[in-house]
């Protein structure tokens, strides 16, 4: 500020000006939505008419509907923020943007994606970006509750500037995004569209047309970069990825879960989100499997183990078949099978599509025997029929149902399904397929045939899939003559309307006048009928195996298997993705530990690195005693800078193994009332610490916390955490990184000598130590309060 600067106005009257600006907002809003609705309810009411009017009413369909949902979605919130410029223009930024009805041209709202709302989340006094001052509003059912303003360059005419240095902390707009991370969490991630940070920015607007890999610690918003990064690419390229769709990657349900509303609340709904356990169509995943097993399916040799499982089910049998014809004792023998396998196998088809080979020599090698018992000449010997003969020879013995089902025994057509089910429900077939696995892998791996398909089975079903080929000969002779009769149903449309032309224009044609006839021909009209589909990209691409998406998102992406990348990479033909993850968390044995070993193989070094370096979750205190962990995990990664103090100092309660349910119960009565927790433990210990959970606090085994934060974390047995897996350092520095406020240890055997930073309270004679963690907690939360 200058000193000369005029007195600036009090606080509530900029309160009034921004009412008087949010209101005009509204009311435009309320407009924009009323037109949308009017035509969307006349485009419903229409009915009938040519398959092009149809077509088109389609179209209108999704695009209002779409208007409405975003529409909708911007009504709490609408506005966020404001920038003024150093000349002297004003720009205020929000959900969606919207235009002055009167003066098309100028912006009343900036959609926060736009170009122009760019400075509002990079300026910083020391790069102003011509911005004089960023102002943040809070708003609550439309109705302007409060501002905070900083000054970045120039003199600024008005309010006073907000608490805190925002330039000097490196963090823009510190107020609002204190205030949105000190709110206690309600189970749902929501979006940070106001307060989006310069290096999260970045990320979200990278125009790189590659694979561009987010790495960070913990709380550094890669969920929420990679998720606002899908509502950007969807702004900015709507109609490439309404077209072919986004898809996003996630850990487990849980997760999803938690991340489900953030989309939508920005408006955006044509986005897949997955696990890959569901991203195989048709199958979602039922049954967990061992850190055996799991690695066992994860890494590449198993594709060796899956061809050999299909070629095991191309069969040649010892004895020859005999198979009946005309009366005829035909023999399908070893020789002539493997003859007709070889020929299927070196085609390089797919097992199915190799089939038709395979039938088609056993069938010549059958209609020669045939032909040998009834066309040979009893004077001479030679053969007595025709090659026309011979073809009807083969002809009726390939519509023989007996002699079909014969061969088709020997070569059968399969389903990945199948082949997958069969193949872990034997011991004989997983041995015969896999010979490297040793006794325990096949045990670990072998189970029932009802039992269902894991997560890691999804990538192997899509594997087969490849291998195995789908023999849609059939289906595409149905879909040529579904296209055939729509052709002939358009050309009889156009014929009527030519029929239906007004005799005086065909007499003399007026070249000004164009009918639908002179444009559009029946092969066009039926396409553009064809196109019109109601679902959205999303929609058909979660039924559809061989989908290509427009862009990939894997978050928690440290966590996938080289055979789950490989199935990946099959729904990104273009490589358009962003890869968000931290490898010091990888909890899976054969997860990343280095991106280049993931990704090389697909884009060999073709890939961006992108760093977030601040963690907005885990306060200070937290992150000092999770550091030595990330040290032992390794040394070459720093850990991220908390943002914030929560205050609470992490605590220790030690406690003996047959008490541990009582001391956890304890320190859980004690929580505050507001906010969520989490009760975190080695798998073990799940069911007898369950009954302590309830509407707010969650009793999780710590692999499945990936992602996931709450306001309170209790740690249970850290030790036992470690022990319980080779990644269990991973494990417990994931475990021990996703509270927002308090953290609490609850121990019986030894800390983990990694753990120094806690404080220790009780003595580990349970009822004084519990009544000690109940006294702690107590006083932490009145404090809170
Ligand atoms: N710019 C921001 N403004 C407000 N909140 C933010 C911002 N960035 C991140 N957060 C919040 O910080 C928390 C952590 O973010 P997020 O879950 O995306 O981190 P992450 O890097 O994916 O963490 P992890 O690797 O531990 O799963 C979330 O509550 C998120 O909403």
């Amino acid at each position: 500020m200058s000193d000369n600067a005029p007195a600036e106005p009090p606080v509530s009257a900029e309160i009034t000006r921004e009412q008087r600006a949010l209101d005009a907002m509204y009311t435009r809003l309320d407009r924009l939505r009323g037109y949308t609705r009017e035509r969307l309810s006349r485009v419903l009411l229409e009915s009938g008419g040519t398959p092009q009017a149809r077509s088109e009413r389609e179209s209108y369909t999704q695009l209002y509907t779409d208007d409405i949902v975003r529409y909708d979605a911007a009504e709490h919130g609408l506005c966020f923020g404001r920038l003024d410029m150093d000349d002297g223009e004003t720009r205020h930024v929000g959900r969606i943007g919207i235009r002055d009805e009167d003066d098309y041209a100028t912006p009343l709202l900036l959609d926060w994606r736009a170009p122009l709302a760019r400075p509002f989340y990079l300026a910083t006094a020391l790069s102003p970006d011509r911005v004089a001052r960023r102002r943040h509003l809070r708003t609550r059912n439309r109705r302007v509750t409060g501002l905070s303003d900083e000054h970045l360059s120039g003199d600024c005419d008005t309010a006073p500037a907000a608490a805190g240095d925002a330039a000097s902390a490196g963090v823009a707009g510190e107020e609002a995004l204190l205030a949105a991370l000190g709110q206690a969490r309600t189970g749902r991630m929501s979006d940070i569209v106001e307060t989006i940070q310069g290096e999260q920015d970045t990320i979200i607007r990278s125009g790189h047309r590659g694979v561009l890999v987010v790495q960070g610690g913990p709380g550094t918003g890669k969920t929420a970069v990679a998720l606002h990064r899908a509502a950007y690419l969807l702004y900015t390229h709507r109609k490439q990825l309404a077209r072919s769709g986004v898809l996003v990657i996630g850990p487990n349900p849980t997760f999803l879960e938690y991340i489900a509303r953030v989309l939508p609340s920005l408006g955006e709904t044509g986005v897949l989100l997955s696990t890959i356990g569901d991203l195989y169509p048709g199958v979602t995943a039922s049954t967990a499997d061992d850190r055996t097993a799991a690695a066992v399916k994860g890494s590449l040799d198993v594709i060796a183990v899956l061809k050999k499982a299909v070629r095991d089910r191309q069969t040649v049998p010892d004895e020859p078949v005999i198979v009946r014809f005309d009366g005829y004792p035909l023999r399908i023998d070893r020789k002539t099978c493997t003859k007709a396998r070889g020929r299927a196998r070196s085609s390089r088809r797919p097992h199915n599509l190799a089939r038709p080979l395979f039938r088609s020599m056993v069938i010549d090698a059958l209609a020669d025997q045939l032909a040998e018992a009834i066309g040979t000449s009893v004077v001479d010997g030679s053969n007595l029929l025709s090659t026309a003969d011979l073809a009807d020879i083969r002809r009726d013995l390939r519509q023989d149902e007996a002699v079909r089902a014969e061969i088709d025994a020997l070569f059968p057509e399969l389903t990945p399904q199948q082949v997958l089910t069969d193949l872990f429900a034997s011991e004989d077939r997983l041995r015969s397929a896999a010979p490297a696995l040793d006794d325990e892998q096949v045990a670990a791996v072998v189970r029932p045939a009802a039992s269902g398909f894991s997560d890691a089975d999804a990538p192997l079903l899509d594997e087969l899939a490849e291998l195995l080929g789908v023999d849609d000969s059939a289906e595409h002779e149905r879909e040529r003559s579904r296209w055939r009769r729509q052709i002939a149903d358009a050309q009889g449309a156009l014929d009527i309307l030519t029929g239906s032309a007004p005799q005086d224009l065909e007499d003399e044609l007026d070249p000004e006048i164009l009918m639908a006839y002179d444009l559009i021909d029946a092969g066009e009209l039926a396409r553009r009928h064809d196109t019109a589909e109601s679902r959205t990209a999303a929609e058909r691409a979660a039924e559809d195996r061989t989908w290509a998406f427009g862009h990939v998102i894997v978050d928690e992406a440290q966590e996938l298997s080289p055979m789950a990348w490989r199935m990946l990479m099959r729904r990104s033909p273009n490589r358009w993705m962003t890869v968000v993850g931290d490898t010091a968390q990888t909890g899976a044995v054969d997860g990343a530990a280095a991106w280049d070993d993931m990704l090389s193989p697909y884009v060999a070094q073709r890939w961006r690195l992108a760093e977030l370096t601040v963690n907005y979750r885990t306060p200070g205190e937290i992150m000092a005693v999770a550091a030595p962990l990330l040290a032992a995990i390794d040394p070459d990664q720093t850990p991220p800078v908390s943002v914030r103090d929560s205050g609470h100092a992490p605590e220790s309660i030690a406690t003996e193994a047959e008490r541990i349910d009582e001391s956890v119960a304890a320190v859980v009565a004690a929580l505050p009332l507001v906010g969520t927790a989490a009760v975190l433990c080695p798998p073990d210990l799940v069911d007898r610490l369950r009954h302590l959970g309830g509407e707010r606090v969650e009793v999780m085994p710590v692999a499945y916390v990936k992602g996931l934060e709450f306001d309170s974390v209790i740690v249970v047995e850290p030790d036992a955490i470690i022990a319980g897996s080779e990644r269990g350092r991973a494990d417990l520095y994931v475990a021990l990184t996703r509270a927002t406020q308090r953290l609490a240890v609850v121990h019986s055997r030894t800390l983990p000598d990694e753990l120094t930073g806690l404080r220790a309270v009780g003595d580990g004679a349970a009822p004084p130590a519990s009544a000690a963690a109940q006294d702690t907690m107590r006083a932490a939360a009145g404090a809170a309060r």
